[in-house]
């Protein structure tokens, strides 16, 4: 541990004391160390006493710093987790960072490319465009084309700084964790985890660079989104360098309504492009939040969406995206028997789930949704209360489908703000219909034909050999099955036999036990007696010994 180190705990320490953090952890949960160790701080105090709870853990974030504050963001984005007090509070924290000097950047930058900005660079402008958490943009003219490009690159030893203050939430998490105990709702030590994640995942530029490229080449002819052109060559692990974007940013929509943009187009093309990054290219944006979205302004009846920021990108198996679909069509068609019977065909949901219980608990979900007008039905809204009653049920809920919830609750409320008459049922059932049809009707059968053809002709000649093989080895199989089947059949006559022996025998020694009470004459008794034990030996003896066929 170092000096640094101790100086940011203690840092921590205070913030959380002094916004009345400790509050938060139920008094009578917290272990008697818990309290000793606060009262040792006594000095300490909670001066916020005036606020709620929630804002009292956004002003502490806010207080201390990038790290915590995007952490935040990520928790406002955990419907599941948090009530709505809480996420309303965590999602107003704004990571507004002062530049970093830009000397500093200049020498980040040439670092990276190995030459001087000269070499590669005209206009190089010192001033920032952006600054941000974790990365400051600059802008200049690529030598090469004379296009205008900015340069984004990493702040100077954001690693550290991260990594130092990752390890002292995971330790925090911990402590959480137990204090809390077992069955509680939060997962503290989860959260950090998938936030670690994120985090981390945030530091390679290239990583983005090569996010941005996949994305940008899925969209190439679309009219509903454009990814600038990255400089791949100039793109590395702390610096990236892309085409420069003008628009208009997607929250300000009084200068969007000022150039007259089409807003019921642009909300339907949002769903449109959720749908087509999971369902057709199962590739999709998941940092949506409204800095990295931006609106075209050259055709404002036809405008398109600009998208930045490919940091996080998630993807879904195909088990878990077939799955998903049927989720929403049985959705639409108002069917929560089938939603309830998806979550456990798909292994969302554990095999030891009390079926039931969770069917019921679905119907209390989507009831009420049921009722609502078609354009007032939120799909993110569903899924997040399917999650959260998954939750109820101790189902673990995978990282990838929050994911998506999280997208899909962004991009809604974005239409529903940019139009809000929008129908999701009209925009996004026949895309959904026709990729189940591509999926499992003659289509998808033809489309499955077409991948597996080149795999069929490889395996064409070596056929009559496979045919031949494959015979001899079921003729094999039918031998052995037909000696399995004698063996079995041997074994039910001999088990027939020797019960019949044995019930006959017990008959006889009861029959000769009656009589040596009743008669005098005690032959008969003797010779039913003897013919009972005879025949007990010979049942017992004609068993059959082997139950192995
Ligand atoms: N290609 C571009 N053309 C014009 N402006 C851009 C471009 N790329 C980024 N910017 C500007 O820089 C800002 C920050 O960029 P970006 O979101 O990629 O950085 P970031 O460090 O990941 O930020 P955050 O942490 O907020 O997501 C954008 O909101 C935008 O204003």
């Amino acid at each position: 541990m170092t000096i640094a180190s101790i100086k940011r705990g203690y840092h921590v320490i205070k913030t959380v004391l002094h916004f009345g953090l400790d509050d938060l952890i139920l008094k009578n949960k917290s272990p008697w160390y818990f309290k000793l160790i606060r009262a040792s701080f006594f000095w300490l105090r909670n001066r916020h006493k005036d606020k709620g709870p929630a804002e009292r853990l956004k002003l502490a974030m806010q207080e201390l710093g990038p790290v915590y504050i995007k952490l935040g963001q990520m928790l406002s984005t955990r419907r599941d987790l948090l009530d709505d007090e809480w996420a309303y509070q965590l999602a107003m924290l704004q990571d507004r960072v002062p530049p970093f000097d830009s000397a500093l950047a200049r020498s980040a930058i040439e670092a990276e490319l190995g030459a001087s900005i000269e070499t590669y660079f005209d206009h190089f402008d010192d001033t920032p465009l952006a600054s941000a958490s974790i990365s400051q943009v600059h802008t200049a003219t690529l030598k090469s084309n004379g296009k205008e490009v900015v340069l984004k690159v990493l702040r100077p030893n954001v690693e550290g700084m991260i990594n130092a203050d990752l390890a002292l939430m995971v330790q925090a998490a911990n402590l959480l964790e137990k204090l809390l105990g077992e069955g509680n709702r939060l997962r503290p030590a989860e959260v950090i985890d998938d936030y670690r994640t994120t985090i981390l995942g945030e530091l390679n530029l290239k990583l983005e660079a090569l996010n941005a490229i996949k994305l940008r080449n899925n969209f190439l002819d679309s009219d509903a989104l454009y990814v600038p052109y990255i400089y791949e060559e100039h793109s590395y692990q702390r610096l990236m360098v892309m085409e420069r974007i003008y628009g208009i940013p997607v929250s300000d929509t009084e200068q969007l309504r000022a150039q007259g943009t089409n807003f019921k187009l642009l909300a339907e093309r949002g769903v449109e492009l959720f749908f087509t990054q999971v369902f057709r290219d199962n590739f999709f944006h998941a940092d949506m939040h409204p800095g990295n979205i931006f609106i075209s302004t050259e055709n404002p009846d036809n405008p398109h969406y600009i998208g930045l920021d490919c940091g996080i990108m998630g993807t879904l198996t195909e088990v878990d995206k077939r799955y998903l679909a049927e989720n929403f069509l049985a959705f639409f068609n108002r069917d929560y028997h089938r939603i309830a019977q998806l979550y456990i065909e798909s292994g969302w949901v554990s095999e030891n789930t009390d079926v039931l219980a969770f069917e019921q608990a679905v119907k209390v979900v989507c009831e009420p949704m049921f009722n609502k007008p078609l354009d007032e039905i939120s799909f993110g809204h569903v899924l997040l209360e399917l999650f959260r009653t998954a939750r109820r049920f101790d189902i673990v809920v995978q990282p990838q489908l929050v994911l998506l919830e999280k997208t899909l609750l962004y991009i809604e409320g974005l239409g529903r703000q940019l139009y809000p008459q929008l129908d999701l049922w009209q925009t996004a059932k026949p895309f959904l219909e026709n990729w189940m049809s591509e999926q499992v009707g003659p289509k998808a059968m033809l489309k499955k034909a077409k991948t597996n053809a080149p795999y069929w002709a490889d395996m064409l000649p070596e056929l009559p050999e496979l045919i031949y093989d494959n015979l001899k080895v079921g003729r094999k199989l039918l031998g052995t099955q037909q000696q399995m089947l004698d063996k079995y059949l041997r074994y039910q006559q001999k088990s027939h036999k020797s019960n019949y022996l044995l019930i006959t025998s017990a008959v006889l020694l009861i029959c000769g036990t009656i009589l040596i009470n009743q008669n005098d004459t005690l032959w008969p008794a003797y010779i039913s007696i003897a013919s009972g034990v005879i025949l007990w030996i010979a049942g017992w003896r004609s068993r059959p010994k082997n139950r192995k066929f």
